[in-house]
């Protein structure tokens, strides 16, 4: 059953209004490259020139800017169709963004696949009432939840997500993120690692299409990624090289 047929088979979900938006529902994706090289350009996303350090291992972390993807809207509809694709592929009912960063993205993955939405609270985010409710938007009791994040690196913000779905009676299925940052995390939470997730692009290809496209150093580049993926010791006398490249 190919995309046509699919959406066509879920006619159920399709509203009469909604026969206007059959060719950009069932439009063919742009490619994965090109909609990893449009996301990683994105003015300000990465950003250039200095790395972050990441305090507790050492790490250089070039820091991202997801959310400056959402600026764009033809971007946000077209990073929402991997999206899309893969709450069908999971048979989600329920779109659920994730507070704050995933918020533009699942409402983008429910608008373009016609799926209700809610958003789930993240747990200690300054400004939260005690009495307010986890989950907002449509129910989520019983029903099969896709949860959409900008990022999940060591999955721990995904368990803490998790468990305030289940405790409203959610099913779980999967996760759908811009940017999968599992592949520079030093731990992985034992849920980020059975969930299926499904993200536009990986940290590491987000950075090396950075540097295709001219936001990035070649050289900072290189010597940043071979410090994460091959952790370097302390005493490491590249890191004198990197500080002076960055
Ligand atoms: O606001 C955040 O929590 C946040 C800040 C930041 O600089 N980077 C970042 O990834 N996040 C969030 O941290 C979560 C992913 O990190 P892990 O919990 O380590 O998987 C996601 O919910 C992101 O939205």
């Amino acid at each position: 059953m190919n995309l046509n047929q699919k959406t066509l088979a879920n006619a159920k979900r399709t509203r009469v209004s909604d026969y206007a938006d059959v060719a950009r529902l069932t439009a063919v994706p742009p490619s994965q490259t090109d909609l990893v090289a449009r996301l990683a350009t994105v003015p300000g996303l990465v950003r250039p020139g200095i790395a972050h350090w990441d305090m507790k291992t050492r790490l250089p972390l070039q820091p991202l800017s997801n959310e400056n993807a959402y600026g764009d809207p033809q971007l946000l509809h077209d990073l929402a169709v991997p999206g899309v694709n893969f709450a069908r592929c999971l048979g989600a009912d329920v779109i659920v963004g994730a507070e704050t960063g995933g918020i533009p993205l699942a409402t983008a993955v429910a608008l373009t696949g016609q799926f209700p939405f809610a958003f789930v609270r993240k747990p200690g985010y300054v400004g939260h009432e005690d009495h307010e409710p986890r989950v907002r938007g449509a129910s989520v009791a019983g029903r099969r939840v896709l949860l959409v994040d900008d990022a999940v690196s060591s999955g721990t913000a995904l368990e803490a997500f998790a468990q305030e779905l289940q405790s409203e009676g959610a099913i779980l299925v999967g996760v759908f993120t811009l940017v999968d940052m599992r592949d520079v995390a030093t731990s992985v939470a034992p849920i980020a690692k059975t969930l299926p997730i499904e993200a536009v692009a990986s940290y590491l290809e987000v950075l090396a299409a950075a540097t295709e496209h001219g936001v990035l150093d070649p050289a900072t580049h290189q010597l940043a990624v071979d410090a994460l993926v091959n952790h370097w010791y302390d005493e490491d006398p590249r890191w004198a090289l990197l500080n002076q490249a960055a």
